[in-house]
C-alpha cells in the first residue's frame, strides 16, 4: 500500500468494556473504554462482535468536522461490536461500518495500520479480479466459522473445538487476505468515487437542461427586441427628419426680414420631437441590456458545455472500466466456472511433405553390390520381424513392436562412410547419424507394418534416411491415425528417401503386401540417435527467453539433461505448432506482447487473445501428441496497468486451461520475480531499453537466469517421474548447477552449442 501512516497515530484496536475477547458475555457497555488487555499486547483497535452491517456515509466530512469518537454511522460504540480507529484521522469505526463483519480481536491486531475509508485514497484504478472475490469470501467465512466456533467452544468449554478453531484460523494467510480486501476496498472507493462522477453528470444535465431552456424562451424575446430596434431606427430616422425639415424653417424665418408668423408652434413641434427621441433611446436601454445578458447567457452555456464534454469523456471512460471489472466479476462469480468450450477457431494448418528429399541414383552399381555382399556375408545375423527381417549397427534403437533385443553391431567401414555421405546433408548443429537399421525383404511376401518413425530417442530435428538395394518396392504414406493411403514413393535400386522427423509426427508409413518386386530387397535406415533425446525440449517465448541456451555445459546452459532449442515468439500468432514436431517436451512463454498492445482495452480483449493462445496450445497438442506441454504464465512487469493485464490472463490460464486441458503442466514459481509492491523485480530486470527508455518488462540476466531454473526444474522434475536424476549415486549434483551460477559465468559467451538454432 503506498500510502504512509503517521507512525505516532497508530490505529488502535480495543474490545468495548462488555466484550473483550476473554468476556463475550457481559452486557453491552455505554461507553468504549479508552484502555485495555488488548492494549498492551498492541496497538490495534478491537470491539466486540457486530450487530448489522451499516453503509459508512461518503468520504466528504473533514476530520476538524467530525465526530471522531463515535462511528460515522451515527450508531453509539456501546453495544456489541468491535470498534477500529483509523492510523490516520483517529476516527472510530464500527468493523461492521467497514464490512470487516466476522473479524477478530487477534486478526484486527495483526494489522500494522488502518487507513478508513476518508483516508484512503486509491493509488491507482484497480481491476479486482473474481478471484480475490472469492479468497475474501472463502477467508471470510473461514473467520466467521472460526470465531463463532471459538465463541461456543469458550463458552462451552470446549477444548477440542478451540484447538480446532485455532487450526482454521491458522490456514488463513492474513497477508494476502488483508491485502485482497485491500484491493477490494480500492475498488470500492473507484465505485463511489464513479458514482459521484455520475452524479455530478446528473447535475450538470440538469444544468444544461436549464441553460438551454433559458436560451430557448429567450429567442422570441431576441426576435421581437430586434423588431423593435428596426421600428425604432426607422422613428428615429422619420424625426430626424423632421427636426431638420423644421430647423430648416426656423433658420429660414430667422433670416427672413420679415418674421410672419409665430415661432410658438415650431418650438412646440420640436420639444415635442425631442420628448419622443428621449423615450424611444429610454425604451433602447431595455432590450440593449437584454443583449448583452444573452450574450454573457450563450458564453456560459457553451463554456459549461465545453467543460462537460471534457468531463463526459473522462467519465464514460470510468464508468466503462468499471462496467468492464463488474461484467468480469459477474461471468466469473466465485468460483469462477470453467469455459466448457475452447474455441478452436484455427485449425492445424502445415504444408510438411511425406518426403522432403528423394535422390534416384545416390549409390552406384559397385557400391551397391559391395553392400549387397556385406550383407548377404551377415545373412544369419537378421532376426526375423512381422513381414521382413532385420539387422541393426551403431548406436541401439528400440522401436515399438520390435522383437529383435539383440545388441546392435558395430557399423562396418562401408556403412561408416555410408553415414559420413548422409551427414553432409544434415545441418551443422544436428549431431551426426549413429544408427542404422536394415531390413530385408524376401519377394512379395514381404511387408513392413505401417508405422512412423518418431521414437522419442530420435533426434528431433533430423532426418531418417533410406537407401535402398537390391529390387525396386513402393512405400504409401497415410495421415497419421488413418490407414488410407494419400500418397506413395517408388523405391528402385539404388534410390534414396529422407523423411523428416517432423514429417513423422503428422504421417505414417508402409509397404504392403506385394509392393516388393520378386527377389530380395534391402533397406538400409539411417538415423540420429540419442537416449537423452526423451527429454527433448523446445521453449517457445517471447524475448525474455532469447538469453535461454541448450547445450552440454550445466553451468552455461540447461545441460545435456534437457536437450534442445529456443524458438523466438513475440507474438502469440508467431507461435508455429509445426515446429514443436519431434519434440518431447514443449514450453511456451508468450503473450505479453499481445496483451499490451493500445487497442487491448477491455478483459474480452484480453480474453480473446487468451483463446487464440488456447487455440495455439491445442494446435501444438494435435501436431505433436507425445508432446508434454508446459505453459508458463505471463511474467509481472514493472507497469500497474500492464500487471493488471498479465493477472487477468494468467487467471483465464488457471481457470479456463488447465482444468481442461490435462496434457498442460503450469509452470509455477514465478512468485519470486515480483517485489513487494507487486512488480516485476529491479534485481532481475533490465533498467533502460537499447534505446535509453525506461525498461519495464524485459529480465536481465539473473532474471533469466531464475525463470530458465524454474523451466529446468518444472520439466525435469516431470521427466523424471518426480525425481531429480542428475543427483550421483552420493548424491552429488552431476549437472546441477544453479542458475546463480549460469548467470555468474553468463559474461564469457560459449558459442551455440548442438542443439541451439539462432
Ligand atoms: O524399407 C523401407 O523403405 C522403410 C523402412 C522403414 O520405414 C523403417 O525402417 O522404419
Ligand atoms: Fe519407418
Amino acid at each position: 500500500m503506498p500510502q504512509t501512516p503517521d507512525p505516532l497515530n497508530k490505529s488502535k484496536v480495543r474490545p468495548s468494556a462488555k466484550n473483550g475477547a476473554d468476556s463475550p458475555t457481559l452486557k453491552k457497555p455505554s461507553s468504549r473504554p479508552k484502555t485495555s488487555k488488548l492494549d498492551l499486547k498492541s496497538d490495534r483497535v478491537l470491539s466486540s462482535t457486530p450487530t448489522s452491517v451499516q453503509t459508512p456515509p461518503p468520504p466528504s466530512i473533514s476530520s476538524s468536522h467530525r465526530d471522531l469518537v463515535n462511528c460515522p454511522c451515527g450508531r453509539s460504540s456501546s453495544g456489541n461490536s468491535w470498534v477500529i480507529d483509523c492510523s490516520k484521522c483517529g476516527q472510530h469505526w464500527h468493523a461492521n461500518c467497514l464490512g470487516m463483519k466476522g473479524i477478530t480481536d487477534k486478526a484486527i491486531n495483526k494489522m500494522l495500520e488502518y487507513l478508513c475509508p476518508f483516508c484512503y485514497v486509491a493509488p491507482v484504478p484497480t481491476m479486482p479480479t473474481s478471484e480475490d472475490v472469492c479468497y475474501i469470501c472463502r477467508n471470510t467465512l473461514s473467520l466467521q466459522q472460526a470465531n463463532s466456533q471459538l465463541e461456543t467452544s469458550i463458552t462451552m468449554s470446549n477444548i477440542d473445538l478451540v484447538a480446532k478453531c485455532s487450526e482454521l484460523l491458522k490456514g488463513i494467510d492474513f497477508g494476502e487476505l488483508f491485502a485482497k480486501i485491500d484491493t477490494l476496498g480500492q475498488f470500492d472507493l473507484r465505485l463511489r468515487h464513479l458514482l459521484l462522477s455520475e452524479n455530478a453528470l446528473h447535475s450538470l444535465e440538469s444544468e444544461i437542461k436549464r441553460l438551454s431552456d433559458l436560451l430557448s424562451s429567450s429567442t422570441p424575446a431576441t426576435e421581437s427586441l430586434n423588431t423593435n430596434i428596426k421600428s425604432f431606427t426607422e422613428s428615429l430616422t422619420s424625426h430626424d427628419t423632421s427636426i431638420t425639415t423644421l430647423t430648416n424653417k426656423l433658420h429660414q424665418h430667422m433670416h427672413s426680414p420679415t418674421p410672419t408668423t409665430s415661432l410658438n408652434p415650431l418650438i412646440d413641434q420640436i420639444s415635442q420631437l425631442q420628448k419622443e427621441v428621449v423615450a424611444l433611446s429610454s425604451l433602447h436601454t431595455g432590450p440593449l441590456a437584454f443583449s448583452a445578458e444573452s450574450d454573457q447567457l450563450i458564453e456560459r452555456v457553451s463554456s459549461e458545455l465545453r467543460s462537460l464534454c471534457e468531463r463526459e469523456d473522462a467519465i464514460a471512460a470510468d464508468i466503462s472500466v468499471l462496467k468492464q471489472s463488474v461484467t468480469a466479476l459477474h461471468s466469473s462469480p466465485h468460483p469462477p466456472p470453467p469455459c466448457t468450450t475452447i474455441p478452436t477457431s484455427q485449425p492445424l494448418s502445415h504444408n510438411e511433405p511425406f518426403i522432403s528429399k528423394s535422390v534416384t541414383d545416390f549409390l552406384d552399381e559397385e557400391t551397391e553390390k559391395d553392400l549387397i555382399e556385406l550383407l548377404q556375408s551377415k545373412s544369419d545375423q537378421f532376426r526375423q520381424e512381422n513381414g521382413r527381417s532385420v539387422l541393426a549397427f551403431g548406436v541401439k534403437y528400440n522401436y515399438p513392436g520390435s522383437k529383435s533385443s539383440h545388441s546392435p553391431q558395430t557399423l562396418p567401414h562401408k556403412l561408416y562412410s555410408l553415414c559420413n555421405r548422409l551427414n553432409q546433408q544434415h545441418s551443422a548443429d544436428i549431431p551426426p547419424i549413429n544408427s542404422v537399421l536394415v531390413n530385408r525383404y524376401d519377394g512379395s511376401s514381404a511387408f513392413l507394418p505401417q508405422h512412423s518413425d518418431n521414437e522419442s530417442v530420435i533426434h528431433p530435428d533430423s532426418a531418417i534416411y533410406t537407401v535402398s538395394i537390391g529390387t525396386a518396392c513402393t512405400v504409401s504414406f497415410c495421415n497419421m491415425g488413418s490407414t488410407d493411403v494419400t500418397a506413395t514413393h517408388a523405391c528402385p535400386p539404388r534410390s534414396m528417401y529422407a523423411m523428416s522427423r517432423k514429417s513423422q509426427d503428422l504421417f505414417e508409413h508402409r509397404i504392403d503386401l506385394g509392393a516388393v518386386s520378386h527377389g530380395t530387397r534391402y533397406s538400409l535406415t539411417f538415423r540420429t540417435v540419442h537416449h537423452l533425446n526423451r527429454a527433448s525440449t523446445i521453449i517457445i517465448g517471447d524475448s525474455n527467453t532469447c538469453s535461454f541456451k541448450f547445450g552440454e555445459d550445466p553451468k552455461k546452459s540447461f545441460g545435456k539433461y534437457l536437450p534442445g532449442k529456443q524458438v523466438y515468439a513475440p507474438l502469440i500468432s508467431d507461435i508455429e505448432p509445426i515446429d514443436t514436431c519431434g519434440y518431447m517436451n514443449v514450453a511456451v512463454l508468450c503473450g505479453i506482447n499481445n496483451i499490451k498492445q493500445t487497442d487491448v482495452k477491455t478483459p474480452a480483449d484480453i480474453k480473446k487473445i487468451f483463446n487464440c493462445f488456447v487455440n495455439k496450445i491445442n494446435n501444438i497438442q494435435a501436431a505433436n501428441k507425445k508432446a508434454h506441454v508446459y505453459v508458463c504464465p505471463l511474467l509481472p512487469t514493472k507497469c500497474t496497468d500492464l500487471n493488471r493485464r498479465v493477472n487477468f490472463f494468467n487467471h483465464l490460464i488457471f481457470t479456463e486451461l488447465l482444468p481442461l486441458n490435462f496434457g498442460v503442466t503450469l509452470v509455477s514459481g514465478f512468485g519470486c520475480l515480483i517485489d513487494d509492491n507487486g512488480f516485476l523485480s529491479q534485481d532481475l530486470s533490465r533498467k533502460v531499453t537499447r534505446f535509453g527508455r525506461p525498461d519495464y518488462l524485459h529480465l536481465n540476466w539473473r532474471g533469466v537466469a531464475k525463470v530458465a531454473a524454474i523451466l529446468r526444474n518444472t520439466i525435469l522434475l516431470r521427466v523424471n517421474g518426480g525425481q531429480d536424476k542428475r543427483l550421483g549415486r552420493r548424491g552429488r549434483r552431476v549437472d546441477g548447477a544453479l542458475y546463480a551460477d549460469v548467470a555468474r559465468n553468463r559474461t564469457d559467451r560459449q558459442p551455440q552449442d548442438g542443439y541451439q538454432s539462432e
